[in-house]
């Protein structure tokens, strides 16, 4: 995942969220960041300096693996979620095209993870993205960390593919559409 030679810097948009502004959910039933969701992770993040942001994410029981211990791919779609909302710092929508994790320490269940995540190159819709989740604290041992490819898509990206259930009720509220809408781009 290595951005080819020339890839351009990331760009903020002028009307990104100020640094330590809460980004909120873009999805309230997502399983990363939604709060209609019992189970998920209830990622909140925080926009950073430049294209970069924090978020925290506690390990609860419903998200074991081994007794006591985050279950590992939980622990990548915290990363994915945290880096997936640097799109709100370039008004650009993108899906995750390839993610890869490396799992450092375990992570006990009550853990407060303390992700960051920036963009390191953007080469046309390619977003390049790399995370951490620190333990203990913003300034803890790193416990997991992850690079990732995003890819810029358009709103067609899912309603074409969602679920007719879910779209429907998505197109139904304003303030979601409002939202999508905001930041379609033309890949
Ligand atoms: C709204 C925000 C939600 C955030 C939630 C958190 C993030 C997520 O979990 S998103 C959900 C998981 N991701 C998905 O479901 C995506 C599923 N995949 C797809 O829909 C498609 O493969 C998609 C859109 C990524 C790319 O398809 P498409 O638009 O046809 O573009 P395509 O031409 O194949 O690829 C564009 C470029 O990216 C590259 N690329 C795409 N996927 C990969 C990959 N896995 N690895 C390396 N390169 C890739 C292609 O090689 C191509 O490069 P180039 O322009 O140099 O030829």
């Amino acid at each position: 995942m290595t951005p080819p030679p020339g890839a351009a810097g990331a760009v903020r948009h002028p009307d990104a969220p100020a640094p330590g502004e809460l980004l909120g959910s873009h999805y309230e039933k997502c399983f990363g960041c939604g709060g209609g969701q019992a189970h998920g992770l209830h990622l909140e993040a925080r926009a950073g300096e430049g294209v970069a942001v924090t978020a925290e994410f506690t390990v609860r029981p419903v998200h074991q693996g081994a007794p006591g211990l985050a279950h590992g791919g939980v622990l990548s779609t915290a990363l994915d979620e945290t880096m997936g909302s640097l799109g709100w710092l370039m008004h650009t929508i993108m899906v995750t095209g390839r993610l890869e994790t490396d799992f450092v320490r375990p992570v006990p269940v009550g853990t407060v993870l303390r992700l960051g995540a920036e963009v390191t190159a953007v080469d046309g819709r390619k977003v390049f993205t790399r995370a951490t989740g620190r333990i203990g604290g913003p300034d803890g041992p790193v416990a997991v960390r992850a690079e990732a490819l995003f890819i810029k898509v358009n709103v067609s990206h899912f309603t074409e593919h969602g679920r007719d259930e879910e779209i429907e009720a998505a197109m139904a509220d304003p303030d979601q559409v409002r939202r999508a809408r905001a930041f379609e781009v033309n890949p």
